[in-house]
């Protein structure tokens, strides 16, 4: 009889991030599970967190932006119920490579995947500067970490760029405008470097995709691995899978 401990959790829901490399997936990412911003490398392949979330387990796919990887991207948006495209908001080309290359990675991903957009960086850009305050935000880093006004960098993609790319992945995935969660509230600006936005950008996604493992439940799929069971693909190390 198969013994019961040597069966795995395994993640409930997947969540991937997709954009061009640079644009700062990594470092939301750390920033939202390490609560600080570190240097990154540039990533190899693609990599995952495992996030509890309440009596869920949610697996979040960082993948790697760079063009020589990008044949990997539709692998790791199989079966995702949410999909993060993230642009850097100082740089415009960002935003036009999430529909010309990552876009059509996501025909994996579940029928009824949900989408953010997510402009990060905005501590580069003027507009943040202005809006935000001079003491620091609650939750966000102090205001010595924010760059001097000569630092400051244009706007290049507005909110409003990026709540017309989310109608047009909308339309792309074929799904009714009126049925789905609306623009204002699936497009984010977000700063990896202050903190700004990001634990409501993926606390939202979180709760988001709750009704998408409940639907799972139902359909009766087993929430855990049977490690004794014999195996047919191939394993991967855990965390990183290249
Ligand atoms: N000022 C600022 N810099 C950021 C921010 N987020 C990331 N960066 C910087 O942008 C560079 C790229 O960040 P990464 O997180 O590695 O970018 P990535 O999207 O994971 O890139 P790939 O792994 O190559 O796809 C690094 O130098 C980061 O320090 C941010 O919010 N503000
Ligand atoms: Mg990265």
């Amino acid at each position: 009889m198969a013994d019961p401990t040597k069966k795995l959790k395994k993640p409930d829901v997947k969540i991937v991030m997709l954009g061009d490399m640079n644009v700062g997936k990594t470092s939301l990412l750390h920033r939202y599970t390490e609560r600080k911003f570190k240097d990154t490398v540039s990533t190899v392949g693609g990599a995952f967190f495992l996030k509890q979330w309440g009596p869920y387990n949610i697996s979040i796919w960082d993948t790697a932006g760079r063009e020589q990887f990008h044949g990997l991207g539709s692998m790791y948006c199989r079966g995702a119920a949410a999909v993060i495209l993230t642009y850097d908001m100082t740089s415009w080309q960002s935003y036009v490579e999430l529909e010309d290359r990552f876009l059509s990675l996501t025909d994996t991903a579940n029928a009824d995947c949900i989408f953010a957009i997510v402009g990060n960086k905005a501590d580069l850009t003027d507009s943040h500067a202005q809006a935000s305050n001079p003491e620091g935000e609650e939750g966000t880093e102090p205001a010595r970490l924010s760059l001097s006004s000569s630092s400051l960098q244009r706007k290049q993609v507005n909110r409003e760029d990026a709540m017309a790319l989310y109608g047009r992945v909308l339309l792309y995935k074929g799904l009714d405008q009126k049925a789905c969660l609306p623009a204002e509230s699936m497009c984010f600006e977000t700063s990896a470097k202050t903190a700004y936005n990001v634990d409501v950008l993926f606390e939202t996604v979180f709760d988001l995709v709750v009704p998408s493992i409940l639907k799972k439940r139902s359909e009766g799929e087993s929430s855990t691995v049977d490690l004794e069971a014999p195996s047919t693909g191939k394993r991967t190390k855990a965390g990183c899978c290249a």
